[in-house]
């Protein structure tokens, strides 16, 4: 009896502990950026990013480190984080934003578009909040891609918005299609001459690793129509690499002529170092003429094993896992499951076991990928609870997002109780579909509120 209430009250106090620290972290991250605000002198040249999977979050740490290096006080801060009183001081900022999902701006930089961005009010006047930025010089890098119909369409309306507030441009917004180099040059250039800097600055380049293909394996033999594999990527010799749940693998394929650009594709890392390789979940892809996709078909059918494969991990700080002492509910699609693996399997080593999954496929009998890691995770308690949706294996399609209505109560507990949703997959059929089920079953402030305290999180594709 001693024995139980003893295990008990140690129970409590490991909790006590654990939710301390969460909260301290919490608040020293609050203290660090409110001071780091505060302490933003009127001189110093503000870099602000916005971005979703970490490319401009990158060029923009990049842009800050290099403008230090040439003797300039740089600070790099994430455009949610950036308030109107900032903006009436800020002299000089840069801004290195993206675009995502059909031409809208990363979620992170949703409390940003909000507060200062929103439509006028009818009468003409501009929003109170932001009067006038005449006081400003800035330089805005735009990333996208022009296979979206909405190029760059989010550095667009930010540049629009700035110059509307009277904020002066210190040289014409620079669009970069997939991460050009020659438009990095370019705005690498332009800041050396517009900041006269004595030393030009330049962005490092990119380098890739050659990691080995070590395990290539079919996890759906069963279903002819969406070939996925399992691929085990080891580094080479001497590299120790980092990353972290919610990371990117970017493999590159140079295209075997000189004037061809390589080809690059990013795929979300569905293991942890400890695991001494990258594992990925890679869907082949057949065009309608009937041709392999040119990465995915290199990956899965042609490369040999033991190809050293180009990769680089790429941060995707956006997507990184929320405190352990969190709940975390985990929505995702096909190869999405990708990326909700790696957050599994890092809350388990952690011995966090509040996580929820929802994963939706084809058919049970062929595309429950991970299955045998899901069912034992879930059999002995280290993943709470699972719900699945097999959309093909019964007359009417059956997706998460039905899932997510069917548990709605429960849905709203956990979110009571703190917990934060990642979703991870299809962009186009899951994304959506997810989204509007929650503003369903949370209510779109919630839902809202949810985006704006990064606990509402996408990495969708
Ligand atoms: C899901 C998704 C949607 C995208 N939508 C657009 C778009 O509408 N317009 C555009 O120009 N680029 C679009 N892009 C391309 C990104 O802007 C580009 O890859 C950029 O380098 C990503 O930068 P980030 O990692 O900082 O978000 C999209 C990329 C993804 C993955």
């Amino acid at each position: 009896m001693l024995e139980r209430y003893l295990i008990a009250v140690c129970i409590a106090a490991a909790w006590c502990v654990l939710c301390l620290r969460a909260w301290r972290t919490h608040r020293r991250k609050a203290t660090q950026e409110a001071s780091t605000l505060a302490h933003a002198a009127d001189g110093d040249i503000i870099v602000a990013y916005a971005s979703q999977t970490g490319v401009a979050e990158d060029l923009a740490n990049r842009t800050a480190a290099s403008l230090r290096g040439a003797g300039k006080a740089a600070l790099c801060l994430p455009l949610g984080h950036i308030d109107a009183n900032l903006m009436k001081r800020a002299q000089r900022m840069l801004f290195v934003v993206s675009t995502t999902g059909e031409g809208d701006p990363p979620d992170a930089a949703s409390s940003f578009v909000s507060a200062l961005m929103a439509p006028q009010p009818a009468d003409g006047a501009a929003p109170a909040a932001m009067s006038t930025l005449a006081h400003m010089r800035f330089a805005l890098l735009a990333l996208g891609d022009r296979e979206y119909a909405r190029f760059c369409a989010f550095g667009a309306s930010l540049d629009d918005w700035l110059r509307r507030h009277g904020a002066r441009p210190l040289f014409d917004r620079i669009d970069v299609d997939n991460a050009r180099p020659e438009s990095l040059d370019q705005w690498s250039l332009e800041l050396s001459r517009a900041l006269a800097l004595s030393n030009p600055i330049s962005l490092a380049p990119i380098s890739y690793d050659g990691w080995t293909l070590a395990r290539r394996q079919r996890l759906n033999p069963g279903n002819a129509e969406a070939p996925c594999f399992h691929i085990e990527l080891r580094p080479p010799a001497g590299l120790q690499p980092a990353w972290q749940a919610g990371d990117i693998a970017e493999i590159e394929l140079s295209a075997g002529t000189v004037d061809a650009l390589p080809q690059h594709r990013q795929y979300s890392i569905a293991s942890l170092p400890e695991d001494g390789a990258i594992h990925l979940l890679v869907r082949q892809v057949r065009k309608p003429d009937g041709q392999l996709g040119r990465v995915s078909g290199w990956l899965t059918e042609t490369a040999a094993h033991g190809t050293a494969i180009p990769l680089r991990i790429r941060g995707n700080r956006n997507f990184h896992a929320p405190d352990s002492a969190r709940r975390l509910i985990l929505i995702g699609n096909g190869t999405g499951l990708a990326g909700l693996r790696a957050h599994l399997k890092a809350r388990i080593g952690a011995g966090q076991h509040q996580t929820w999954l929802l994963f939706g496929e084809r058919f049970r009998a062929h595309d429950y990928h991970y299955r045998e890691n899901i069912e034992s995770w879930h059999a002995n308690g280290a993943l709470a609870r699972l719900d699945l949706a097999f959309s093909r294996d019964q007359a009417e399609r059956i997706y998460v997002q039905h899932r997510l209505r069917g548990a709605a109560t429960d849905i709203r507990n956990w979110v009571e109780q703190g917990a934060a949703i990642y979703v991870c997959g299809s962009r186009d059929s899951m994304a959506p579909g997810v989204h509007k089920a929650l503003v369903d079953v949370l209510g779109t402030q919630t839902v809202q509120a949810l985006m704006r305290d990064g606990r509402y999180r996408r990495d969708v594709y």
